[in-house]
């Protein structure tokens, strides 16, 4: 029986997985490496914060995913595929390393991040908003 996200070394673990595999994916890879020129040593951190605030209420986070998003897409078109891929790739991590309560909430909490930013984008469409 595989364990559940437990502690920040597990979420460090998840966000490292996961974004190596995101950042070799020709689809979605160029938003992180082309457009928006992440510095990683930076991101992954700060993707730790994000994921131990909202799963492990540690409150380490500070920034503002919408606006993001928003201001990524502007740049470059993010599209529903781009969603699928990579929560595709948040669950297999998920799925190969956990389960429980936590990690099932870690699924739920990504989808529902990607239908609130999609609904945005919408909406960015026809009022020409950022946020
Ligand atoms: C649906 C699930 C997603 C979640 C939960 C998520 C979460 C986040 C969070 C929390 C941040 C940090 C925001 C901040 O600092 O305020 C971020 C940044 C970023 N996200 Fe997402 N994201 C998702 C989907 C995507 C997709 C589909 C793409 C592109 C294909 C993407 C590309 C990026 C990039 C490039 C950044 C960094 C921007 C920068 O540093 O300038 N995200 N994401």
């Amino acid at each position: 029986m595989k364990k559940d996200i437990s502690n920040s070394e597990d979420v460090e673990f998840l966000v490292n997985q996961f974004y190596d595999l995101v950042v070799n994916d020709e689809l979605i890879g160029p938003f992180f490496n082309n457009v928006a020129n992440v510095n990683w040593d930076e991101h992954l951190p700060h993707m730790v914060q994000f994921w131990e605030t909202v799963l492990l209420g540690k409150a380490t986070f500070e920034g503002w995913p919408m606006r993001t998003h928003l201001v990524l897409n502007k740049k470059a078109s993010l599209k529903e595929e781009h969603f699928e891929r990579w929560i595709e790739y948040w669950y297999k991590v998920l799925d190969e390393n956990f389960e429980g309560p936590v990690a099932l909430e870690a699924k739920n909490r990504a989808k529902i991040m990607r239908d609130l930013i999609l609904f945005k984008i919408e909406q960015q469409k026809t009022q020409n908003i950022i946020q």
